[in-house]
């Protein structure tokens, strides 16, 4: 499909030398508008605000400029990487950001990649060159150019290629080859074909991508996210852009992509963190965590709730002052049946269950204090009742009495309290069937009330909210507060400002109002208004449970439990999302098993598959052996075509039991030597992490070893859980059998195990047969 030009050398420098002058010119805009960005941004901040409008509209201007400042510097590496030769008009250079020609005509001197028209440069090929007559792509260290690939796209090349599909040959095999470096990097030189058209799949729906291992899932759903601002900024920037991973290390694995795409406001989330407030670190077995995740859950929840709106059997005692007041169980059960009938949530429906507890018992102090001793009528009347409920209101018995009747809950309460209580769980579980949870696994659920919240957890505390309804009265009462504080203070100044000018009050009063709390602004209100707008779209999505994004990106979804869908789906009511991972990978006991189940119940067969089939990741040689797992986990799929061979095959050692340590600290020494300045990875099975991680820190004592690895190390020592999504020039497997035995989805993570390499793959073993053949 496509030649490399054929140059001599001094063509070559020459070729090379024109491009210099065409970059260094792009990087002296570069800094001209990033000066200008800087200049105004520094201007904005010496201004003060004026009127409260002003300062506003001021602050979100300094946050534009700190953006521009901040992407500037981001897209220095890399700013130009392609030119395009096209049959009509003058070449297109294609870069990381769009720059404009300031003077004259306000041509384009380089195009985003995003544009429309740098959309040839990931698609033409020989057969359908669109006309693009040459693709260059251009390869530069810091603002130096430093070579050049060039592709003619011509029929008789197309005939002759050697990797059928590809576009870019030389950089992408460039790429993929190149050392890791513990960071993701962004792949916007290279995007190939089959990725560009998910990365530039229209906004609505839900779009599901799936792929094997180092099929770029990752990378394209970043990159989508990065197209997405770009092509529907209006719509996504109020909104915001939600990426969910599967763990910390992830994240940071993945975190520099999007700001070298001149993209910062994307906010990268793990599961656990999406419950503002919480942070969910606690650790819990796999089983438990499945348990957690079915949609039963839902039922046991309400069903917890329901049982803490209690009736007591005898009735109960309210003792007042000095009296002691009698609630009865008939009592307690009608208020109770109105409040559920009002159909709000818990916490709401609570304030009406409380009106008819304090009707109850005023009637009986009603009845004591004032019972006419002629027989007659009541001698009270309704305002001397209502001072009864006032003042009963505020006595401690009652406020006691409520709060046990119908406690207002939180949902961090509800499920401490739940899972901290074998009674308590047995009795919101006794509706359930034994076919939804079993009386053994409602007692897993069972644990010690300290210790915080696990990842699992955070959906449930999610739906807790939902099922318990938030009172936000008093933040309302406080906002209340603030505007009839504001008001008081405007009309005082009013009345001053009239007392000094004879104006008609009925035509000016508004306008008045208004100057005159502009007038008063700087006090404290106005401090207070200015912090909440100085947050980021993403700050502020971060911190509120109920934010609805304009778009959600899930990766490694197949992990995902039904409960954490529900999550995910009310915090995006349009179902504009992009779903990408891979269903052979499944390592939790309740992650999907297909899409459709996972999406069915919140889109039907509303939403779209793209499929990603060539691995950039895993060399030819290391899939063959990572397929034969792959056809064990089930014979019908396919593992992703490797885009390239190294001509390295993978290898066994088989050892002794007792010299497991030693061997692969000498296994890892030898490993780190070919790499040069690469990565290496040690897969471990989770029992034997803390062992084997201490015998290679005790030889190479900058490894990373623990929770929260340092994956810039050259050897970092992980499990399958954390290794997942992650990639090394080299990786080293300890014990298959045992991760496969160890894991609930155990070829699953030996799949995933497999795949993580770029080059180099070796695997340790005790017993068996070994699994690569060598
Ligand atoms: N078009 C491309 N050009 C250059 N490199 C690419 C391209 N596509 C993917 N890669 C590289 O391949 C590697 C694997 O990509 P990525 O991690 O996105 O795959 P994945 O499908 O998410 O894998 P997994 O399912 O194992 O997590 C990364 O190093 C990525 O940069």
């Amino acid at each position: 499909m496509s030649r490399y030009s054929g140059t001599s050398d001094d063509q070559h420098a020459d070729e090379i030398g024109r491009e210099q002058e065409y970059v260094s010119m792009l990087y002296g805009r570069l800094d001209r508008l990033r000066d200008q960005a800087a200049q105004r941004l520094a201007g904005e901040l010496r201004s003060d605000g004026g009127t409260q409008q002003a300062r506003s509209q001021r602050d979100s201007t300094i946050a534009m400029y700190a953006e521009q400042v901040g992407s500037y510097g981001a897209v220095e590496n890399g700013l130009c990487f392609g030119r395009l030769d096209v049959e009509e008009g003058a070449p297109r250079y294609i870069g990381r950001i769009g720059i404009f020609d300031d003077e004259g005509e306000y041509d384009p001197l380089l195009i985003d990649w995003r544009a429309p028209a740098a959309r040839s440069f990931y698609l033409a090929t020989a057969a359908s060159p669109d006309g693009v007559r040459r693709r260059r792509h251009i390869r530069t260290r810091f603002r130096k150019v430093v070579g050049i690939n060039d592709e003619v796209l011509d029929l008789d090349a197309a005939r002759t290629t050697e990797h059928e599909g590809l576009t870019g040959e030389a950089a992408l095999l460039a790429a993929v080859n190149a050392r890791r470096t513990g960071r993701m990097s962004d792949i916007v030189q290279t995007i190939q074909a089959e990725q560009d058209r998910v990365i530039r799949a229209e906004l609505p729906g839900v779009l599901v991508v799936q792929g094997g291992p180092g099929t770029g899932k990752t990378a394209v759903a970043l990159h989508r996210a990065a197209y997405l601002l770009y092509t529907y900024r209006q719509q996504l920037s109020t909104r915001g852009v939600l990426v969910v991973g599967p763990n910390a290390t992830f994240l940071r694995y993945i975190s520099q992509v999007l700001p070298t795409l001149a993209e910062t406001g994307v906010l990268l989330r793990t599961l656990g963190e999406l419950f503002p407030g919480v942070k969910a670190t606690r650790s819990e077995p796999a089983t438990v965590a499945e348990i957690k995740g079915r949609p039963v859950m839902t039922e046991l929840l309400a069903a917890a709730i329901r049982d803490r709106q209690q009736v007591p059997e005898d009735g109960m005692d309210v003792v007042v002052e000095r009296d002691t007041l009698r609630l009865d169980r008939q009592t307690v059960l009608a208020a109770r049946e109105r409040a559920r009938r009002s159909g709000r949530p818990h916490n709401l429906a609570q304030p009406l269950f409380d009106i008819e507890i304090i009707h109850a018992l005023a009637r009986q102090v009603a009845e004591r204090i004032g019972a006419d001793p002629l027989g007659g009528e009541n001698l009270l009347e309704e305002a001397d009742l209502a001072e009864i409920r006032r003042e009963l209101r505020d006595e401690t018995g009652v406020q006691e009495a409520l709060a046990e009747l119908w406690p207002v809950l939180t949902p961090q309460q509800l499920l401490s309290d739940l899972f901290g209580s074998a009674d308590r769980l047995a009795a919101a579980g006794a509706g359930l069937t034994g076919d939804e949870l079993t009386e053994a696994e409602l007692a897993l659920l069972r644990r010690d009330p300290e210790g915080g919240f696990s990842p699992a957890d955070v959906p449930l505390l999610d739906e807790s909210a939902e099922l318990l309804g938030e009172d936000d009265r008093s933040a309302q009462a406080l906002v209340e507060r603030e505007r009839q504080q504001l008001i008081e203070y405007a009309e005082g100044a009013l009345e001053i400002a009239l007392g000094s000018r004879s104006i008609d009050l009925e035509d000016e009063a508004e306008g008045e109002i208004l100057s005159v709390t502009d007038l008063l602004g700087a006090d404290e209100l106005a401090e207070r208004q200015e912090t909440g707008d100085r947050l980021t779209t993403a700050q502020r999505a971060a911190a509120d449970r109920k934010w609805a994004f304009g778009h959600i990106i899930v990766d490694e979804a197949q992990e995902l439990s039904p409960m954490a869908w529900r999550l995910l789906m009310r915090r995006c009511p349009s179902r504009s999302m992009t779903v990408v991972g891979d269903v052979a990978q499944t390592g939790a006991l309740g992650g999907a098993a297909s899409w459709r189940q996972a999406l069915g119940p919140y889109v039907a067969d509303r939403w779209r598959i793209r499929e990603l089939s060539v691995s950039y990741r895993t060399p030819a040689e290391i899939m063959e052996v990572a397929g034969r797992v792959l056809a064990e986990i089930d014979p019908s799929l396919e593992p992703p075509r490797a885009v390239r061979r190294t001509g390295v095959p993978p290898w066994d050692l088989r050892v002794e039991p007792g010299e497991l340590a030693d061997r692969l600290v000498e296994l890892v020494l030898r490993e780190a030597g070919t790499i040069d300045d690469g990565r290496l990875g040690v897969i471990v099975p989770e029992g034997l992490a803390t062992e084997l991680g201490r015998a290679i820190t005790d030889a190479v004592p900058e490894a990373a070893i623990g929770e929260h690895p340092e994956l810039e190390s050259q050897v970092v020592v992980l499990t399958v859980p954390q290794a997942k999504g992650l990639e090394f020039d080299s990786v080293l497997v300890v014990e298959p059998e045992r991760i496969v035995a160890e894991s609930p989805r155990g070829r699953s993570d030996l799949y995933v195990a497999l795949t993580r390499a770029t080059q180099r793959l070796g695997v340790l073993h005790c017993d068996g047969p070994g699994i690569t053949g060598r």
